[in-house]
């Protein structure tokens, strides 16, 4: 970790009237603009590729020009100052919000523009930076939600144990009882969820996420407002979903030794451009991400 890069929390200035961003040269894909999405697919096609996203909010310019690719099988994180735009880009990616110009693919295929539950479809999953937890059920029916892209006959067709056939029920469970197994949460599989502790309600939300067998998973600052000890193991998880479920991860995060730590690659965002994007070492040594977080904290 960077002594310099330390993040503080505060806030930089609204990002309306911003400077143009400067020409992105840190593109390696396809997206260099020599060849458009539709041209790129093959068996080196990035998992999601992010083309010229631009996105305007009245005069706020919360994303401006930013490309970038996801590779499969990796852990990229997309840091930045508060206001740069990282969790805009995890809206468009979701589908939540529309870019206001760019192209997104996904598995080499144009994605731009989808409905949040046909993105959904396609595999990409997310958390959010606050709890989103169904109040009231419990661990196991929590997770269960995270499967409704895998139902036949869809989650609230009829409540959560109707509408699905005895069978497909109990191979919903058995998959919800290893994500379980696998994040270490046997003993409070019945309790309400929203009754545990914030940090094990993150990893509900975790396991929610990843019932749904995602192809992409994005992580919303999964640590925020979590002690040590939580972070550690919330670190493992994401990690033990990366190398032993094959999970590509997308993490949008503020903890600099966290991000150092974990990821394959680092794009960072400052006013909504990007300013980097490579390995960790990379970015923790390029002048212009120095001076974003100096400028953070100055
Ligand atoms: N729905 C919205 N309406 C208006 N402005 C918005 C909206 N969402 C984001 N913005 C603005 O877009 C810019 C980028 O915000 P965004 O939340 O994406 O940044 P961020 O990097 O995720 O910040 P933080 O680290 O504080 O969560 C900010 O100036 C923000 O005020």
């Amino acid at each position: 970790m960077q002594p310099g890069l330390t993040y503080t929390g505060r806030a930089l200035p609204e990002a309306a009237g911003h400077a143009p961003c400067p020409p992105d040269n840190a593109q390696t894909s396809s997206l260099d603009g020599t060849a458009p999405i539709s041209q790129a697919v093959s068996v080196d096609t990035p998992l999601l590729s992010v083309e010229d996203i631009c996105l305007s909010f009245g005069g706020i310019h919360a994303l401006d020009g930013v490309s970038y690719d996801v590779s499969r099988g990796e852990i990229l994180s997309i840091i930045g100052p508060n206001g740069a735009g990282k969790t805009s880009m995890a809206n468009i990616i979701c589908g939540l919000y529309k870019p206001t110009s760019g192209r997104i693919a996904f598995e080499g295929k144009s994605r731009t523009n989808l409905a949040p539950q046909s993105v959904a479809g396609l595999g990409i999953s997310r958390t959010f930076q606050n709890l989103a937890l169904f109040r009231g059920l419990s661990v196991i029916e929590n997770i269960l939600v995270g499967r409704h892209r895998h139902m036949r006959a869809g989650l609230f067709g009829g409540g959560l144990h109707w509408g699905f056939s005895r069978q497909e029920e109990l191979e919903h469970r058995q998959f919800v009882e290893e994500i379980i197994t696998f994040l270490e949460i046997e003993d409070i599989r019945s309790v309400p969820a929203d009754t545990l502790s914030y940090g094990l309600q993150k990893r509900v939300e975790l396991g929610r996420a990843l019932a749904a067998e995602p192809k992409l998973l994005m992580l919303d600052e999964p640590m925020a407002g979590m002690n040590g000890d939580e972070k550690l193991e919330m670190v493992r998880f994401i990690a033990d979903a990366n190398v032993d479920l094959g999970t590509t991860i997308i993490l949008i995060e503020h903890d600099m030794s966290v991000v150092m730590d974990i990821s394959d690659h680092v794009v960072v965002l400052d006013h909504g451009c990007k300013i980097a994007d490579g390995t960790a070492e990379e970015v923790a040594s390029d002048d212009s991400v120095i001076k974003a977080y100096m400028g953070a904290t100055e």
